[in-house]
């Protein structure tokens, strides 16, 4: 069984892809989580199991989601430490949480930190993971699979996984906070809100899959831009008031926050 310690937001992104996913829809999910009104709300919305008791996730899973925010990780550690014996795989989702610290906390060797993201709840999610070197490739294919089931898996050293954590992480806000702007801007100009968002989100969809087949941004940029055109316009406004250096400045404060995280 997979159990998942923390019942909040991505927990539930992931198991609402891994549950709409054929193979994932049979496979039995325990959810510890603190607050009844959430346990009740998974149970009725996924059919999972849930329990306001981490170690009895702890004590009947074999692959342990930990899933709460880094600030209360230190806490759950203790608590299901004497119960995480070597056969079971912890998994950590938890922005800046190393696998070095989940070491000297757990007996088990089998520790894979993985950064999900939102989309996996139209399973088309972003999920890097890091694991121990001593953890074989046989063991992981079952927590592979669990990230496959609702998106795309990359495994990368550890090492990147702050950088991961800005640009892919937390990347849906960030480009979640481009389409508001740009919606807002569409309402200004007399638009209705239905018809920016429509504009808005075809033309990213459009946009993803077209750099989807290879064409680099720069190339699709270009093409869109004809020589003393509209795109011009508006991308000289963008290069004179600093939007790539504000987009740098954001994805390395993200970045730095989760270095941070693992001080705490
Ligand atoms: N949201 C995202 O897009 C992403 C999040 N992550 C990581 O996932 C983790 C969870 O984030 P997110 O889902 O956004 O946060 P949420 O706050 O939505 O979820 C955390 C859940 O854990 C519960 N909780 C708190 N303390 C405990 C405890 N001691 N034992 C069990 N459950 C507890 C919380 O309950 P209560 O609300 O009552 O405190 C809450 O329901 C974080 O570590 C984050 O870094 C990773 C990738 C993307
Ligand atoms: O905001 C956060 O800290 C988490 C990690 C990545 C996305 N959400």
């Amino acid at each position: 069984m997979i159990g998942f310690i923390g019942g909040g937001n991505m927990a539930e992104a992931i198991i609402k892809g891994f549950k709409s996913q054929g193979s994932g829809a049979k496979k039995d999910i325990l959810v510890s989580e603190p607050r009844e009104d959430r346990r009740k709300y998974l149970e009725k919305t996924y059919y999972v199991r849930t329990t306001s008791s981490n170690r009895e996730a702890a004590s009947l899973c074999n692959i342990i989601i930990l899933a709460v925010k880094p600030q209360n990780m230190a806490a759950v550690l203790n608590e299901i430490a004497d119960l995480i014996t070597e056969d079971k795989t912890v998994v950590s989702i938890a922005a800046g949480i190393t696998l070095s610290y989940l070491q000297s906390k757990l007996k088990t060797k089998k520790l894979i930190r993985v950064m999900p993201n939102t989309p996996a709840i139209v399973q088309e999610g972003m999920s890097v993971m890091s694991l121990c070197e001593c953890f074989s490739d046989k063991d992981i294919s079952l927590v592979r699979d669990i990230f496959m089931a609702v998106g795309k898996v990359l495994t990368l050293p550890e090492k990147y996984m702050d950088a991961v954590t800005a640009i892919s992480g937390s990347g849906p806000a960030f480009i979640a906070l481009f389409i508001e702007a740009m919606i807002a801007a569409g309402e200004k100009m007399g638009l209705s809100r239905n018809n920016a968002l429509e504009l808005v989100i075809q033309t990213l969809i459009g946009t993803a899959r077209l750099l989807e087949t290879g064409m680099p941004p720069e190339r699709l940029r270009e093409m869109v831009t004809s020589p003393g055109g509209t795109t011009a316009a508006g991308l000289k406004t963008f290069e004179e008031k600093g939007f790539k250096n504000i987009v740098y400045d954001a994805i390395y404060a993200a970045k730095n926050r989760a270095g941070d995280l693992s001080k705490l």
